[in-house]
């Protein structure tokens, strides 16, 4: 097997698995998490993809998420990857924003990153072949995909630009238009080169103006994250949806901030939400 177990455990009667194995993308060991919801053991389940923010691991979602009882309610499998490549000679720089913990989810182009920095390949292609090879219980024709800030980043882009491969996408204070805030100006700039034209791929709001479309779309932020008026800035989804005729349910949820506090107390409706769409 491609795969080595880092970690197993039962949980709500399910199998929490932590794997690990050599990335062609990233020419890195890659380490992401998987639960397996107790209705694996008897047939297909459906796969929610959850992406994770500046400087995670898959461990914080694994950790502090608290996706599980949901999950093996609802019959759903969770994958969590890392957000960047990690190992001796993988390019950093100061700043958690950018570097380790912070691959945007893209193929860096850029020297010194596109030796490494190939979060997009890996996310879109090397790992859902992965497990689909070696997890046949997985049902890839019943896919959704999540994420949380910089990886509401990526779950937005990603199925923006896989249109058939999910029937839901949901995001938690996501940054919707990296292109027009600083985190992902400087982001791209380093990671994509300063030509903007080639930044649209990535960019959510653009990629919706492009003429991009999501089967359905459900996006909380709160109300009292620290990141939202300069980071996140729903509004703007919000208006390219409305000028595009996309659906979005977006709600601003009160006083909650940017943390797992927040994710966490929304994930189960979340899923709950995916599930409907992935019968
Ligand atoms: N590391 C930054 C915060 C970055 C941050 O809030 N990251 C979010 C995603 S954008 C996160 O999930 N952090 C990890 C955690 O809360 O477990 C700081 O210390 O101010």
């Amino acid at each position: 097997m491609a795969l080595k177990v880092v970690s197993e455990a039962l949980s709500h009667g399910g199998r929490q698995l932590v794997l690990s194995h050599d990335s062609a993308a990233t020419a890195t060991p890659m380490t992401f998490s998987l639960f397996l919801p107790p209705q694996a053991e008897q047939g297909r389940v459906p796969l929610v993809t959850y992406l994770s923010g500046l400087t995670c691991t898959h461990a914080n979602v694994t950790d502090k998420g608290e996706y599980r009882r949901s999950c093996a309610e609802l019959g759903l499998a969770f994958l969590a990857p890392d957000t960047s490549p990690r190992g001796e000679g993988v390019a950093d720089a100061d700043g958690w924003d950018i570097g380790l913990g912070a691959g945007f989810y893209v193929d860096a182009t850029e020297t010194p990153w596109s030796a490494n920095y190939r979060m997009w390949s890996y996310v879109t292609d090397e790992l859902p072949t992965l497990v689909e090879a070696e997890f046949p219980m997985l049902d890839m024709g019943a896919q959704a995909i999540t994420g949380h800030s910089m990886g509401g980043h990526g779950a937005l882009t990603v199925a923006l630009r896989h249109p058939d491969r999910f029937r839901s996408v949901s995001a938690f204070a996501p940054i919707v238009a990296p292109s027009q805030v600083p985190w992902g100006e400087k982001a791209f700039t380093a990671y994509l080169g300063a030509d903007r034209d080639a930044w649209r791929a990535h960019d959510a709001v653009a990629l919706i103006e492009s003429g991009a479309r999501l089967p359905a779309l459900k996006v909380d932020v709160g109300g009292a994250d620290s990141f939202l008026e300069r980071e996140l800035k729903p509004e703007l989804l919000e208006q390219a949806c409305i000028a595009a005729g996309q659906p979005l349910e977006l709600a601003i949820r009160p006083g909650y901030d940017h943390s797992y506090h927040f994710v966490s107390t929304f994930l189960p409706d979340h899923l709950a939400w995916h599930a409907e769409r992935l019968r």
